[in-house]
């Protein structure tokens, strides 16, 4: 069998490292459970461990691998890329990768990795898009395809929310993060909107810039994330988009404000133009304050986005794009606060109703000490009047999630990804 050259490498590597073995071929997905303690890793890229990472490049340079220096310069900056150590070493978050580190990856490459690593856990849920163009004229331009997901901090996962039906050793975090590279390699986003990203510098930026997005991260000011030990910095929110796709307009990172007073969470809002068509839209990603008991405060950090955007768009010139955790059922203020805007938004899930008024059932469903909490918490809103929702990727069924909830040995966040495909409006 044909094994290119990182492959020979991962075999030299399991020689040096016992017992972290991926058996050859295609990797078998068993549908069972995972065994309490899945074996970890073979591939470099994933190895988040410094010493193992760093253990890769010892046992590249030390052998007489058939190469190249393209690829010995893939496995130092893996060992680069994966050094868990860099965002402690860095208190201010500042690691500046340099070019030579940003070498491309094919995407079915890190998709097969992934699968590597998860190849003891259950395979992923099947979830189909669903066809929601309206008859009339559709624009000729590719759509663009928005990924909404709060992803799960990997520091609250483990320290503070309390999911008590899932175990512990589905959130480690060297097979969650592949459950999440698998989910957007998946749907292959033109834009990702996370929260809760605590491993941005470590992980999602040199991955995503090497698949060819450009990114921004905003911390809140205070990450509860900062209060567990062994954290991994800041919890905060990330917006990627494919530079091949879009040019950078404007960018906006926002404290939000509740009744003029600075608060923990924040936004990024940017205006990108599509390379294709030359048409500008602003896009926002948010993740507003969480818990019972502080729905106007929500509804104030709503109303402070919405006056934000409103000047970013011109009010509403500029084609707008919103995803969110927004914490908040339909019923509450800061939803109809949106639903009811001059910015004109619409709330893209609800075409996936019969009516096309209803938002899904659930968005976020899991179960803590206090009991099952099943919730609609977040959206993907858009300019009605400029944007049309092509396709939608439908949610999980009950039975796919399962009586455990989520988070999951086959889903790694406790909140579903929502992504659509959107198309410009013929202009009038
Ligand atoms: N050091 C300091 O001076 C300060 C520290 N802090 C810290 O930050 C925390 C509050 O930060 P804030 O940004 O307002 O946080 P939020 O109340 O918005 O919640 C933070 C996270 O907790 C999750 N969460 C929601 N409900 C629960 C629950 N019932 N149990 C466990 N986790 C839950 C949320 O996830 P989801 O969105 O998915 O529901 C969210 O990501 C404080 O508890 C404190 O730890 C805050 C301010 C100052
Ligand atoms: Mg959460």
């Amino acid at each position: 069998m044909y094994q290119s050259p990182r492959r020979l490498c991962s075999a030299l590597l399991q020689r040096d490292a016992p017992g972290l073995r991926r058996p050859p071929g295609p990797p078998p997905r068993r549908r069972s459970p995972a065994p309490p303690a899945a074996p970890r890793l073979a591939s470099p890229r994933l190895l988040a461990a410094a010493s193992a990472a760093r253990s890769v490049a010892r046992s590249c340079s030390r052998t007489a691998c058939p190469m190249g220096s393209g690829t010995s310069r893939l496995y130092s900056a893996l060992t680069k890329t994966l050094d868990g150590s860099s965002a402690s070493q860095h208190p201010e978050y500042l690691v500046a990768p340099d070019r030579e580190h940003l070498e491309p990856i094919d995407p079915k490459e890190l998709l097969e990795e992934c699968r590597a690593v998860l190849h003891t856990r259950p395979p992923r849920f099947q979830r189909g898009f669903v066809d929601l163009r309206a008859d009339g004229p559709s624009s000729s331009h590719a759509p663009i395809r928005v990924m909404q997901w709060n992803i799960l901090a990997q520091a609250l996962g483990e320290g503070k929310d309390n999911f008590v039906q899932c175990p512990l050793e589905a959130l480690k975090w060297e097979e969650r993060k592949c459950l999440i590279l698998e989910e957007i390699l998946a749907y292959q986003p033109d834009i990702l909107c996370l929260q809760e990203v605590d491993h941005y510098f470590d992980t999602f930026h040199p991955l995503l810039s090497r698949l060819g997005y450009q990114g921004t991260f905003f911390p809140k000011p205070w990450s509860p994330c900062l209060d567990v030990e062994h954290n991994n910095g800041p919890d905060g929110c990330a917006l990627f988009f494919l530079q091949n796709r879009f040019k950078l307009v404007s960018s906006a990172n926002i404290r939000l404000t509740a009744m003029t007073l600075k608060t923990n969470q924040v936004a990024i809002a940017q205006t990108l133009e599509c390379k294709e068509s030359s048409r500008q839209f602003c896009i926002a990603v948010t993740h507003l304050k969480a818990r019972t008991g502080w729905e106007r405060f929500r509804s104030a950090q709503g109303c402070d986005l919405l006056q934000n955007l409103q000047s970013i768009t011109q009010g509403a010139k500029i084609p707008l794009i919103v995803c969110g955790d927004f914490n908040a059922e339909p019923t509450e203020e800061v939803y109809r606060h949106f639903a009811s805007s001059s910015l004109n938004l619409n709330s893209a899930y609800k075409l996936l109703s019969a009516d096309g008024q209803s938002e899904p059932p659930y968005t976020t469903w899991k179960i803590r000490t206090s009991g099952e909490c099943r919730h609609t918490l977040d959206y993907i809103w858009y300019s009605r009047h400029a944007l049309s929702v092509r396709s939608a990727l439908d949610l999980l069924t009950e039975e796919q999630i399962g009586p455990n909830r989520l988070p999951s040995f086959n889903y790694p966040s406790d909140h579903l990804s929502l992504v659509c495909d959107f198309s410009f409006n013929e202009e009038r």
